[in-house]
């Protein structure tokens, strides 16, 4: 039970974070507790949000605990999708691990090096990548330079900036297995 409820996505009430599993118990697992169907919302960058009304009290929660490598990208011709501001992108930085937030020329990106044992592990590397990236329809810019330095850089074109997709993409680059192509790090 403990181990469900921790995998649960927590509903966060305000600075309370309750985990969802517990809704029924808290509101009476009769299910007239009062609690309507989630709207499923999109914020314009692609950041999906949920909102609950309980006893017509309406809640905003977005699920803290989803893991962004689960989530799906959404066409980025999607109307009215914007590019997100430079404080939201940072707080979402921290759910990308090893990857870094830049400004070029006014332009969000997100940006992530890696050194790889040869030039055909980097090819072998951008092959991995290109397999989640047509998966999902959104594409990283891929650098090999100096023959084993490998840059990826991930922005939606389409709105010259960063959405969540940008962020999904990242996180799912991030549960690729790469140790086998990486050159081991030198102690230092
Ligand atoms: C319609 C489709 O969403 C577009 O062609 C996609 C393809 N891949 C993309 N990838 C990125 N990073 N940005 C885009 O704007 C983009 N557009």
């Amino acid at each position: 039970m403990i181990a469900r409820m921790l995998r649960t996505p927590f509903l966060s009430l305000s600075k309370f974070q309750v985990p969802l599993v517990s809704l029924p118990v808290l509101l009476g697992s009769h299910g007239r507790c009062g609690t309507q169907v989630i709207e499923n919302n999109r914020d314009p960058t692609g950041i999906s949000s949920n909102k609950i009304s309980v006893y017509g009290f309406r809640m905003f929660f977005t699920a803290t605990a989803k893991d962004l490598s689960a989530k799906k990208c959404v066409p980025c011709n999607t109307k009215d999708l914007r590019a997100m501001t430079e404080e939201t992108a940072s707080k979402l930085i921290p759910k990308v691990d090893g990857w870094n937030l830049a400004n070029e020329g006014g332009t969000l990106k997100l940006k992530r090096s890696w050194k790889v044992k040869s030039f055909t592990k980097g090819l072998e590397m951008f092959q991995l990548i290109s397999d989640i990236a047509e998966a999902e329809g959104h594409h990283p810019d891929l650098h090999l330079v100096g023959w084993n330095n490998v840059t990826v850089e991930i922005w939606t074109h389409a709105v010259g900036g960063l959405t969540e997709n940008d962020f999904i993409l990242a996180a799912k680059i991030n549960t690729l297995d790469l140790h086998h192509l990486l050159r081991k790090k030198v102690s230092a």
